[in-house]
């Protein structure tokens, strides 16, 4: 289940994060930078305020690649559940030199590389930081105020890093300007946690977090908007549904079991209604709905997935990615070649909640 991390300045900011439902407390400060770091003695303040409710993780700050200069700030925070260390930009060798270097201090402090989207993230550097011993892994933006982590890396590339940094049994996060819309994309991709600071505030980033935006975050990351969470099993049947849908996108896609169409693209039609419980936006509040950008991003990340023989397992493989949420009770979905014949040609497909394997 993923978590929400909510960055705060420090004890104060901490019990309102803690009221929102934060599942993780980041120390950080907004005026020093994108990693700006807190004194330690506001982490040990924070840390006695918290009182071991929540972990409270703090960043080492802005810093050079330095080996010695990182190494001292992340010593002077060791009492934190984890610590987060910024590889910014810098030759390969140096991000190296500190990351190997940080391999002494990983037997007793957590340590999580945050690499940064805009400042030339290099994720073969994952290999070392599991070898180095670090906790986890994360992405986050240098920017701020201006294009967030999806505007930066495309889902298929977020996608394949959370995969990625698991198969070396790292932790994983996302954070970068995240906005409530983009939490819905986000958590099919089942990172450990989403990371946030601006979306928790009511205007700016310096400005005090409110806990209401926490909430809604947090309510948002459980996927509770409808009352419901993701992955349950659908209640019992409402009187109508409503329908979600995606009509007329079409795709250069590589697909077909015959020679000719291997090694090119042929453009595809895809049309997907998903079936949901009625829809009430009371609040007029994201939470509650559930958001067409995730039937989009199926079919993108699908199509980024390489080759397929048949219309009928890309039908399938939609499906079953669709219903994976708790809150689409059917699923149509409809695949045509554009190309091969006279007119379009294909595959409706639906299938409904608990039809399907996973
Ligand atoms: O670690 C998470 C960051 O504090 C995210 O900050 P942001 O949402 O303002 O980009």
């Amino acid at each position: 289940m993923t978590k929400l991390l909510a960055s705060v300045t420090g004890p104060e900011e901490a019990t309102i994060a803690l009221a929102g439902g934060a599942d993780i407390i980041d120390l950080k400060d907004p005026a020093q930078g994108a990693l700006g770091a807190v004194a330690p003695a506001i982490l040990s303040a924070t840390l006695r305020e918290i009182a071991g409710r929540r972990p409270v993780s703090a960043v080492a700050g802005d810093l050079p690649m330095q080996p010695a200069a990182v190494i001292d700030a992340v010593a002077a925070r060791g009492q934190a559940d984890f610590v987060k260390i910024g590889l910014f930009p810098a030759p390969r060798a140096e991000r190296l030199a500190v990351i190997d270097a940080l391999a002494s201090l990983a037997e007793t402090v957590r340590l999580v590389a945050v690499f940064f989207a805009d400042g030339d993230p290099d994720f073969g550097l994952l290999e070392a930081l599991a070898a180095a011993g670090f906790y986890g892994a994360m992405i986050d933006t240098m920017g701020k105020g201006g294009d967030g982590l999806l505007s930066t890396l495309s889902l298929p590339a977020l996608s394949r890093f959370v995969s990625r940094a698991r198969a070396f049994n790292l932790v994983t996060g996302l954070a970068g300007s995240l906005e409530p819309p983009d939490v819905p994309r986000l958590l099919p991709l089942r990172p450990d946690y989403l990371g946030f600071r601006g979306a928790l505030t009511r205007g700016a980033r310096g400005e005090r977090i409110d806990a209401a935006q926490v909430a809604r975050l947090a309510r948002l990351i459980a996927g509770t908007g409808d009352g419901q969470a993701a992955g349950e099993p659908p209640r019992p049947g409402p009187q109508s549904l409503d329908r979600i849908f995606v009509r007329d996108f079409v795709l250069d896609l590589d697909i077909g079991a015959y020679g000719h169409e291997h090694g090119r693209r042929q453009k595809v039609r895809f049309d997907i209604e998903a079936k949901i419980a009625r829809i009430d936006t009371r609040h007029d509040d994201i939470a509650e709905v559930y958001s067409y950008d995730v039937l989009i991003d199926a079919i993108r990340a699908r199509a980024d997935a390489g080759h397929t023989d048949l219309v009928e397992t890309l039908a399938l493989d939609l499906c079953r990615e669709i219903l994976s949420d708790g809150r689409v009770f059917e699923v149509s979905v409809a695949i045509a070649k554009l190309e091969l014949g006279p007119g379009a040609v294909g595959i409706e497909v639906t299938r409904r909640q608990g039809e399907m394997a996973s």
